[in-house]
This record gives structure tokens, sequence and C-alpha cells, in this order.
């Protein structure tokens, strides 16, 4: 099949990459010249392990190629997907901006039958906004279907290649059979709804696990006045397969461009129909206060955070991704630099993204680890990147100025520690702390 991809952040390229990689022959259109400049230069503009060589690879048999020119990449076209950004707006709602405009060019291009897919995280009832800006375009005949991606960043290519499952929404038997022959090689999963259902299915996915995160972040909070171990309760849950053990990880809360942005954005589409959804508040709100945690910990540990400096290690909202959209970091160094800390960073690649985003230039970005532990009054790791765990401790120890450790991630264990004299904080695990100023809790 002849596919257009209408946009190039991770959603649209991975895919795009994917479905040449699958065979089929796809462009990948930006509106950003220099993006599309780029990658026809070999160039990946997100930082994705196997993206690069897959993207080579393809673009070397012929079937995947970069344009700027949507008009003439969705003529060529049989199937155009959606795959812009729908950032939030401040209330929170989905901004449709983009989306909208996609779908007037979309519009002005049809030369003939399509089928124009949204994979986009839109509010429900947008595929029918789409399908109406269309129709008000054009008069050649098409059919909309909704089809939400739920890859992760740093698994971006197994998760689609190999994804749990695949939903269409769609209300057409034509579009629905194209495109289960399209995915049919991904999974045998291939769950077929009405189009509101397939959209409700993204936001309802990206809540659920945005509630069992502040769920067990408040069990952690727990943990630590109860002095049990988040850890080792989050394993005893995970064995019941209700449960399940994934997304059960305590820390400094989610971040990312999609669990902060989606949560918000289901409060707004509940609101809009009058309904409060107080769970998913309560979600965002513990998850706000969760990243703040580090922040307390350090000021109750320092006396204060006034003149002192503080290595922070990780910038990136996870591991294996250089994007620092909503991520925790952003927050935590904000709020120590407020309180009067000099804060020396350092992230295996996501500097350059942090301190674009942050746009302050009183943080001190380092070349490595070390540079940022050295002669700091306290060190914290906020993403669980590899590279930290390689780090021995002892080097942690003889780096810092004051043994401080605040491990926003549970990287460590309890072995690893117990061999130093730092001072050690991680999170929901109270019998870990060494030094602590705390005493285990009196019951
Ligand atoms: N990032 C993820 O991991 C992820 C996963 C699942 C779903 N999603 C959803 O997918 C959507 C895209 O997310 P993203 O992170 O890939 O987005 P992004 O914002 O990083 O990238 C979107 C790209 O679309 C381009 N664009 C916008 N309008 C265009 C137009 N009219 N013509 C051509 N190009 C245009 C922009 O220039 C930009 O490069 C969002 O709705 C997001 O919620 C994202
Ligand atoms: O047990 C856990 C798991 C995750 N996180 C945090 O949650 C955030 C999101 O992590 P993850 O879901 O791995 O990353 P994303 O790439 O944002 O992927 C989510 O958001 C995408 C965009 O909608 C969806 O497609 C994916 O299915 C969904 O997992 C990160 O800050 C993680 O550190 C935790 O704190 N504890």
């Amino acid at each position: 099949m002849k596919i257009a991809v209408i946009g190039t952040g991770y959603v649209g390229l991975v895919s795009g990459v994917c479905f040449s990689e699958l065979g089929n022959e796809v462009v990948c259109v930006d509106k950003i010249a220099a993006k599309i400049e780029r990658l026809n230069g070999g160039e990946v503009p997100i930082y994705e392990p196997g993206l690069q060589s897959m993207i080579a690879s393809n673009k070397e048999a012929g079937r995947l190629r970069f344009a700027t020119d949507l008009n003439a990449s969705v003529k060529w076209s049989d199937i155009v997907i959606i795959a812009v950004g729908t950032p939030s707006l401040p209330n929170g709602q989905a901004n449709l901006g983009y989306v909208e405009e996609a779908a007037r060019e979309i519009g002005n291009a049809m030369n003939g039958y399509k089928i124009i897919v949204t994979k986009s995280t839109v509010p429900v009832g947008t595929n029918e906004k789409i399908a109406n800006i269309i129709a008000n375009h054009t008069e050649k005949p098409f059919d909309v279907a909704s089809v939400p991606e739920f890859l992760r960043e740093g698994t971006a290519i197994q998760d689609t290649l190999h994804p749990d499952r695949i939903v269409i929404g769609t209300d057409s038997p034509k579009a629905r059979e194209r495109l289960v022959e399209l995915h049919k090689s991904l999974t045998p999963d291939i769950i077929v709804t009405d189009i509101r259902s397939a959209e409700m299915i993204k936001y309802a996915s990206n809540a659920f696990l945005a509630t069992k995160i502040s769920f067990i972040n408040e069990i952690a909070n727990i943990c630590e006045k109860v002095g049990a171990d988040v850890t080792k309760v989050a394993s005893g849950m995970g064995y019941d397969k209700r449960i399940g053990s994934s997304f059960l990880k305590a820390g400094i809360g989610y971040g990312g461009s999609c669990f902060p942005k989606d949560t918000q954005a289901l409060v707004q589409i509940a609101g809009q129909m009058d309904y409060d959804f107080k769970l998913l508040k309560s979600v965002i709100e513990v998850n706000r206060d969760q990243r703040l945690n580090v922040v307390r910990k350090l000021e109750s540990l320092l006396d204060g955070l006034a003149g002192t400096t503080i290595g922070v290690w990780g910038l990136a909202f996870k591991p294996d991704t250089d994007d620092v959209r909503e991520s925790p970091a952003l927050e935590i160094i904000a709020a120590l630099e407020r309180r009067g800390a000099q804060v020396k960073a350092y992230d295996p690649i996501a500097g350059d993204n942090f301190r674009e985003i942050y746009g302050s230039n009183t943080v001190i970005y380092c070349d490595n680890a070390k540079e940022a532990a050295w002669q700091s009054d306290a060190l914290c790791i906020l993403t669980e990147w590899q590279e930290f765990l390689q780090i021995p401790l002892t080097d942690i120890e003889g780096w810092l100025k004051l043994p401080y450790l605040i491990d926003g991630r549970n990287i460590y264990d309890e072995g690893q520690v117990a061999n130093t004299n730092l001072v050690y904080y991680s999170v929901g695990r109270p019998g870990m702390n060494r030094g602590a100023k705390e005493q285990a809790p009196v019951l």
C-alpha cells in the first residue's frame, strides 16, 4: 500500500518507518523543512534505539522517503496517517489546531478515494470533525478511522512491530478490511470498534497506567511512614495476574509528552460533559506532589538549600530517550533553584534538549556524571540510565563534598548501599535509609 504519514515526531516517524519495513511504500511528511533536510541527509531528529539503521535500509530499498510537500504526498497515497501533535492548551484541553490544519490540507489535496487514519491522540468526536473538515474541501470519496498509537519512547520500534493490540475504530467496512490487512502481520489481537470507542481507548489506557503509577507512589509514601518496602510490596502485588507487575515502579512521578497531557485532556473531556473525573484529578495531583519529595528530603537533610550545590543525574523523563517534555527534572530543578541551590546537571543525551526547554542559564550543564557529582553537597538521581548503575557507589562517595545521595528511581539495592558511608534516601524503602535523621517509625 502507498502510505503518506503527516508529521515526523515520534509517532509519525516510527510508524512510517515500520510500515515501510513491512513492505509498504511510505512518504513521511513534515512542514518543518529543516527536519526533512536532516532526515534526507541521514540524520534522525529523535533519539530512538534502532531507528537510524532501519531508516537507512528502507530508504535504500526505495520504500521510504521524506518530503515537505503534503499536497503531492497525499495525492500519491492510498492511506493518509495523521500523526501531528496534540499538545495541551493552558486549560488542559487538547489543542486540535495541528490536526485541523492537516485535515484541511488533506481535503485540498484529495484526488480519489483514500482512507484517512488518525494516530494522534485526540478527544472523542475528533475523527468526526476531521471527516467534516475534509468533506468541506473535497467532493472525492474517503473514509476515516481512528487507529490510536500505543508506542513508548525508547522501545518504540519493538512496540510498533510487536504491539499488544491494534485498535481500529471505523464505521466503514472498506476501511476496516484494508486496515486489518495492513496491520494483520503485527498481531492477531486486532480490535475493531466504532470511532468514538477507539478514541476513548487511548485516553483510558494512558489514564489507567498513570493511575497505577500514582497509586504505587502513594503506597510508597505510606511505606516510608510504616517501615515497609514499596519494591517488595509492588512485587508481591504484581504476581496477582489481575493486577500485573508493570507500571508499579515508585519514583518521582510520571512525565513525558503523553501521560501529563492526556490525563489533563481526559479530565477536560469529562468536564465538558459535566462529569467530574475525581479519581483522575487525584492521580494528577499526587503526581505533581510526588516530584517535590526529592526537594523536601534534600531540604530536611541539608537544613535548607540556600547556598548549597546539588548534583543532578538524569534530565530525560525516562531512560533511552532524549525527550524532556514534562520531565520531572524540569520542576525539581526549578524548585531547587528557587530555594537557592546551585544545580549541576548531567544526562547522557538529553542535556541540550533540557537546556532549550528549561530556558534559564543558571544551571551548570556537565559533560559527564563525575563532573555533576564533584564537590556537590548532595546528588539526586532523577532518571534511571544504565550508565549511572555502572558507576561504583564508592566513587560517588569520593566525588561528593557531603555524602548525601537521593535516589529518586530506586536504582540501587541494599547490598550496594550497605558497602558505603553514603547517607542514602530512596523512594518508599525506609529500611534502606542510611544516616537518616528520621528514625524508623514507631507503630
Ligand atoms: N510521543 C509518543 O511517544 C506518542 C505515543 C503515542 C501517541 N502519541 C500521540 O501522537 C501525536 C504525535 O506525537 P509526537 O510526539 O509524535 O508529536 P510531535 O509534536 O513531536 O511531532 C509532530 C510533528 O508534526 C509536524 N506537523 C504538524 N502539523 C503538520 C502539518 N500540517 N503538516 C506536516 N507536518 C506537520 C510537526 O512539525 C512535528 O514535527 C500526539 O497526539 C501524541 O499525543 C505520541
Ligand atoms: O512503573 C512505572 C512506569 C513508568 N513510570 C514513568 O511514567 C512515565 C511514562 O513512561 P512510559 O509509559 O514508559 O513512556 P511513554 O513513552 O510516555 O509511553 C506512554 O505514553 C505513550 C503516549 O501516549 C503511550 O503510547 C504509551 O503506551 C505509554 O506507555 C515516565 O516518566 C516513567 O518514568 C513510572 O514512574 N513508574
